[in-house]
């Protein structure tokens, strides 16, 4: 049986409503994971709290193990986390706000620039590597941050809708760096309203509906579930959008 890279249990959230409700999921040790669902189904309250950033009301959470909410400073350090709006110190450049998160991580200078130096060749964002971040688009803002979440190299990549606002190029190369470090082994955990990233990148998909899991397997095995009460195989764009919606 593989690793759990995470384990939520009963985890719930309320806020004038309920947003995460008794959630259970697991993923697996070196999967992508995608997680869908309609807009307020609780993706990123789910995500931000298994960041440390949101305390759950009730439930549990473990990251490679580590009980996150008994231990939060050790499920950090084996966890990145990429919010859907990333905040940057604007007057820094790539590279010294790569050095800057690097230090926070205690990596030492030497691994850091060599580190930065590779995730910036990844994203094409070397030769404005010493430029000040102030004047990037939001896309290269965005592949920035993302560099910065990558630079200790954590073991889970928690993301949340890392490929929206970016064009066909830069999506593809951050979709390519997010191949590698799955096959490098790291295990990552996206949301996503690009049906076709889900379908594309993720070994396994979870759509959730008002805070609750409503449909999880590989493509194949959500298409075959389906396929077998509706007689016909249906696309993804279809089951999502039959899973999603209540009623
Ligand atoms: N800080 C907050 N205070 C009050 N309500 C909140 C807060 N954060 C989220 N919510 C509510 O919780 C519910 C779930 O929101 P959440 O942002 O987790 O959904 P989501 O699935 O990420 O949606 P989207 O796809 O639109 O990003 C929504 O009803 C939202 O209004």
């Amino acid at each position: 049986m593989p690793e759990l890279a995470l384990e939520l249990s009963g985890l719930r959230k309320v806020f004038a409503k309920v947003a995460v409700d008794d959630l259970d999921l697991r993923v697996r040790g070196g999967e992508l994971y995608a997680l869908l669902g309609p807009n307020g189904a609780g993706k990123t309250t789910t995500l931000r709290m298994v960041a440390g950033l949101q305390r759950p009301d009730a439930g549990g959470i473990r990251v490679f193990g580590v009980d996150a909410l008994a231990e939060p400073i050790a499920a950090k350090q084996i966890t990145a986390w990429l919010p859907d709006e990333p905040l940057l110190y604007d007057k820094l450049s790539p590279l010294e706000y790569l050095e800057f998160v690097a230090g926070l991580w205690n990596v030492a200078p030497g691994a850091g620039l060599e580190r930065a130096e590779i995730l910036l060749r990844q994203l094409e964002l070397w030769d404005e590597r010493d430029a000040r971040c102030e004047g990037f688009s939001r896309g290269m803002k965005q592949k920035v941050a993302l560099a910065g979440a990558l630079i200790h190299e954590p073991r889970l990549l928690i993301l949340d809708e890392p490929l929206t606002g970016l064009d066909a190029g830069a999506s593809r190369q951050v979709k390519d760096l997010l191949m590698a470090r799955v096959a490098a082994g790291a295990t990552i955990i996206l949301t996503t309203h690009i049906l076709e990233v889900a379908e594309r990148l993720a070994d396994r998909i979870g759509i959730i509906r008002s805070g609750r899991l409503v449909a999880e397997g590989t493509l194949a095995e959500l298409r075959a579930e389906r396929g077998a009460t509706d007689g016909a195989a249906a696309t993804l764009e279809e089951m999502f959008l039959a899973l999603a919606s209540p009623g």
